[in-house]
């Protein structure tokens, strides 16, 4: 678990830019949930958070994303520890279709090279399995394969394959997004669980969401044409009831966006 502050965060997508000076604390320990209309950089900031925004061709950026104050962008870091350290669960599940639950929760693990013997593996994937709510669905079919589970049960699959190579901050972007209510609500319980011993971001367009599992709410606004930035952040509670920003009270009062 460890705390994540992005200082200075500047985006561009070729000459375009995307998002400027953005600068944020992610405790350690809390949920922190990026909010506001689409298009106003939540992704790209959510992104950039784990090496990720540098895969797209054309992209850049400027600032400093420091994990327990060291920066993940230093020349002498690799960007496979920033990913490995700093997971991520995506808004459509994506665990690998024809693989096995099994070999789906251990594959991060596989990629780097770790070595570890059988009975290592069943202890972790059934820890993984259980973290992240899905263990008492899946004892029984491990073997099958990860395509056959539902969307709801995809999603909590590729939780326990993030959590697998033990990150210390877990980004969502917008990871309920495809899902039904319950198994909206199903997941949403895990975050609850999760965030003890892992840090989480989130990106959610659903306000009652953002209140119902952040501990802090960032409220980004890109207003026309310019690129997005954060209006106003701080505790959920403070952000729901009392913001001191009249478009934040606009925007999570379901009054635009
Ligand atoms: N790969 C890309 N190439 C060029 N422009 C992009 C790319 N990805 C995003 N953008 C642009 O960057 C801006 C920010 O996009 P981003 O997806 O970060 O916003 P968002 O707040 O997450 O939106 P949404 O809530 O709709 O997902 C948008 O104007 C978008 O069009």
């Amino acid at each position: 678990m460890a705390a994540l502050d992005a200082r200075g965060i500047s985006a561009w997508f070729g000459e375009r830019k995307v998002l400027d000076r953005v600068s944020l604390t992610m405790r350690a320990g809390q949920v922190t949930a990026l909010i506001g209309p689409s298009g106003c950089g939540k992704s790209t900031f959510l992104r950039i958070l784990n090496r990720m925004h540098e895969l797209v061709s054309g992209a850049s950026l400027a600032g400093e994303v420091l994990l327990d104050g060291q920066d993940i962008y230093d020349s002498s870091r690799r960007v496979t520890d920033a990913r490995r350290q700093i997971g991520m669960v995506f808004q459509k599940p994506n665990p690998f279709p024809a693989m096995s639950i099994y070999d789906n929760v251990i594959s991060g693990l596989r990629l780097t090279g770790v070595k570890a013997s059988r009975r290592d593996l069943d202890d972790l994937v059934e820890e993984c399995l259980a973290k992240a709510g899905l263990w008492k669905e899946v004892r029984d079919r491990l073997r099958q394969p990860g395509g056959a589970l539902s969307g709801g049960q995809q999603q909590r699959l590729c939780i326990a394959r993030s959590l697998a190579v033990r990150p210390r901050v877990l980004l969502m972007d917008e990871p309920c997004s495809a899902l039904d209510p319950t198994s909206t609500r199903r997941i949403e319980e895990t975050i609850g669980e999760l965030v003890a011993e892992v840090t989480i971001v989130i990106v959610t367009h659903n306000m009652q969401q953002a209140a119902r599992v952040s501990d802090e709410c960032a409220f980004f606004l890109a207003s026309q044409g310019t690129p997005g930035a954060i209006v106003e952040y701080g505790p959920t509670s403070a952000m729901f009831d009392n913001p001191q920003d009249s478009r934040t009270y606009d925007y999570v009062h379901g009054r635009f966006g």
